[in-house]
Formats: structure tokens, sequence, C-alpha cells
């Protein structure tokens, strides 16, 4: 099957928002993909995970809700995340129920990323990784941590783990508590960001990271997620703040 034209891609140190769509169910999910798409955002993330409290969808059922999305999207492209409940997912899924979903997600042709979690189970990742392969979609290697921040090396130690398992884009979310994990952060992403050809998203949470939300291209990433009808993750802001923002920095 092949419903894209092409893969729509994230840019490395180029400015992109994104939209996380936790839609309960499918009449608000498209609402909510309306509505994202009318914002004018980048990307859409739709975040399996808060779907149906995490019901198992038979194939045909998954893809053709992903083709509805598709339908709705205009020059968006497509992130396609099934959070892992140990790295802020919404509910607890066992591994085999997210991985078959993911394969689905990646062979559908419609998803132009997977946001899958660096640390999975091995042998979940080795196989979502063959399907990845095989495909044009797309790997966010990702790692969360919600409770603080990894130190520079610790960072460092991160990407290139991703690097070494061909990750396309490398994620990092974490949540800083003092300007020392910012300067931290933000010292490990540059240092990476300089020496590599991957494109980088790296998030500090809560009211003290403001500043990767507003200018990730300064901080050694791209894309900022942004409020759509409900917060993901402490400290997001919606898109009009965004860009209010990076006019008054004069980023725009
Ligand atoms: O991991 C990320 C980043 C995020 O957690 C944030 O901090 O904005 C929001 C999530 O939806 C997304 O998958």
């Amino acid at each position: 099957m092949n419903i894209k034209n092409e893969i729509k891609l994230i840019e490395k140190n180029k400015f992109a928002s994104c939209i996380p769509l936790i839609s309960a169910d499918k009449s608000e999910l498209l609402a909510d993909v309306k509505a994202a798409v009318e914002n004018g955002c980048d990307f859409l993330e739709w975040r399996r995970d808060y779907f149906m409290k995490g019901a198992i969808l038979k194939p045909e059922e998954e893809l053709n809700i992903l083709k509805e999305i598709k339908k709705r999207m205009k020059t968006q492209g497509l992130i396609y995340t099934y959070r892992s409940h140990l790295e802020g997912g919404a509910y607890e899924t066992a591994d085999a129920i997210r991985e078959a979903s993911i394969k689905t997600a990646i062979e559908s042709d419609v998803a132009d990323y997977v946001d899958v979690e660096l640390e999975s189970n091995d042998l979940f990742l080795a196989r979502i990784r063959d399907v990845i392969k095989n495909n044009r979609t797309q790997w966010i290697a990702s790692h969360h941590n919600f409770n603080r921040t990894p130190n520079t090396q610790e960072i460092e130690k991160l990407y290139l783990s991703m690097e070494a398992k061909n990750a396309d884009v490398l994620k990092l979310a974490v949540m800083p508590h003092t300007s020392e994990d910012i300067r931290h952060l933000i010292i490990a992403n540059l240092l990476h960001n300089e020496g590599s050809k991957s494109p980088m998203i790296n998030i500090a949470m809560g009211s003290l990271g403001g500043i990767t939300r507003i200018a990730p291209e300064l901080c050694g990433g791209s894309m900022t997620y942004v409020l759509g009808t409900g917060k993901t993750a402490p400290g997001q802001m919606n898109l009009v703040e965004i860009i209010a923002l990076r006019e008054k920095l004069g980023l725009i």
C-alpha cells in the first residue's frame, strides 16, 4: 500500500512544532487532528497509549484509524508513539500488544516516524528495528526521565547508544531541578550535535526548561512539543505562545 508520497523529515537544527494527540476515542481523535492541523503545527504525534485506555486494536482497525488521521492532515508529518508506562505512557500495556500496533503503524506507510524507547526490551526493539529496516518509516529513539537530568557523560552515552542502533532521530526528554541541570543538558546536546549528522530532539521539562521548548534549534535540537487538547508533559506551552516568544526573541 502506498498512501504517502514522501516522508516528512525532522530537519537537523531547524525549528519544528508537534502537537501530541491524547484523544480517548476515535471521534475525539479525528476532531483533535482537525484542530491540530488548523493550529498550523508541523507534526502530529498520535499518542496511541492514551487511545481507548490502550485497548487492543485489530491491525485493520489500527490501519483504518491511521488512514483517517492521514486524510485530515495537510502538510504535517505523523509521529506514532505507543509509549511504555515505564517512560511516561498513560497505561501499562504489555510489550507484545505495543509491538503489534507499532509494526502496523510502520507497515501502514502513513506514519513518518515511530517513537520507540531506546531502553526497551532488547528483543522487542530488535524486532521493531527489523520492520523499520524494510519500510520507509523512520525511528525516533527516545529516552525520558521524569525525575532528573542525567549528567553530561550519561547523556552522551545515551546518544551514542541511539546512533549505534541506527536511530534516525535522537530524542531526550528530562526533568531539570536546577539551572545547572539545564546547562549540563544544553552543553551535552550542543557537543553531540556538532559532531553528529543525526537530527536531535531534546527537551527539558517543567518550568525551568522553557528555553529548550521556545528555541530548540539554539539548544542542539529541533522539535518542540506544544499543547494540544491536553498536556503530555510538564512545561508544554501552546503554539501561539511559542511563536509570540520566538518573535520577541528575534528568532522569526
Ligand atoms: O516525549 C515527548 C516529549 C514530551 O514528553 C514533552 O516533554 O513535551 C511530550 C510527549 O508527547 C513526547 O512524546
